[in-house]
């Protein structure tokens, strides 16, 4: 099999990659691959890197060594930061907020045209929130937000989508909704990567797992992963960080 070949099974290949803030390193010496159409959970420890991980993926942040492999346009990717990172106060309608999923697309200044409108609000009645469009982002519920995001997504029709906390502060129904979405994606072939802490999530939901504790604790399908070894090495881990450490401090 030649390279081109073996690198579409393959998303994203990361090779002994180091993500550090100011030379303190948040994901040290990951290596491993993201299949082409899998299901995966980041999960971990506060502080274990997870979310520096996806903004490296996503090249908000730049690796201090190693690589990060792929072949995908920016366009490729859906990215849904975490909830603290988003500003509500913008004053910007719902329907424009999930049209900004194919602004990406459009180019930021071009005209949204009225099949794009309409398919906005097929995505805002996919997610529950038909006849939304005209209300302000600042005046939803922060599950409704999340709706919204998840509609943006829709519009976007990205193959690699990666998800930071979806479902924190989220309730237990709208969480179900949002679940089959990412079920739907995921059987539509795209690659998708979530964080998540919900343990019990992880293990219902996603079949491969990386549990990350700023280097990598495992990686792979989900029962194999998720031993109760793994995650008591994870939170030992947590315990031991020293947030002055510099990047290739041997592990202990
Ligand atoms: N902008 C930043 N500047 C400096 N340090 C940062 C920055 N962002 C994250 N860090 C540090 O990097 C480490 C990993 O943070 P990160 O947010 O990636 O972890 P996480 O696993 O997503 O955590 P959580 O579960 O709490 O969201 C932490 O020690 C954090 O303090």
């Amino acid at each position: 099999m030649g390279d081109a070949a073996a690198m579409s099974d393959i998303a994203i290949e990361l090779d002994d990659l180091t993500v550090a803030y100011a030379r303190h390193p948040a994901v040290h010496h990951l290596s491993g691959t993201i299949a082409t159409g899998s299901l995966t959970a980041i999960t971990g420890p506060n502080g274990a890197g997870k979310s520096s991980l996806l903004k490296a993926v996503i090249g908000e942040l730049r690796p201090s060594s190693g690589t990060i492999r792929h072949r995908l346009k920016p366009t490729d990717v859906g990215y849904l930061p975490q909830a603290a990172d988003i500003n509500r106060r913008f004053p910007i309608s719902v329907l424009d907020t999930v049209l900004l999923g194919s602004w990406r697309q459009a180019g930021a200044f071009a005209q949204i045209a009225s099949p794009e409108q309409q398919k906005a609000r097929d995505a805002l009645a996919v997610v529950g929130l038909e006849g939304f469009d005209r209300r302000g982002i600042g005046s939803l519920s922060a599950g409704q937000f999340q709706r919204v995001l998840f509609a943006r997504l829709l519009l976007q029709d990205a193959s690699v989508i990666l998800l930071d906390e979806p479902f924190t502060a989220i309730d237990s129904r709208t969480t179900r909704d949002l679940l089959e979405i990412v079920a739907g994606w995921h059987g539509e072939g795209r690659t998708v990567l979530t964080v998540l802490h919900d343990f019990e999530q992880v293990r219902a939901h996603f079949p491969q797992t990386l549990l990350l504790a700023r280097e990598v604790i495992g990686w792979g399908a989900t029962a194999d992963v998720m031993t109760t070894a793994n995650l008591t090495k994870a939170r030992v881990m947590a315990e031991r960080w020293d947030e002055s450490a510099d990047i290739c401090e041997p592990a202990r």
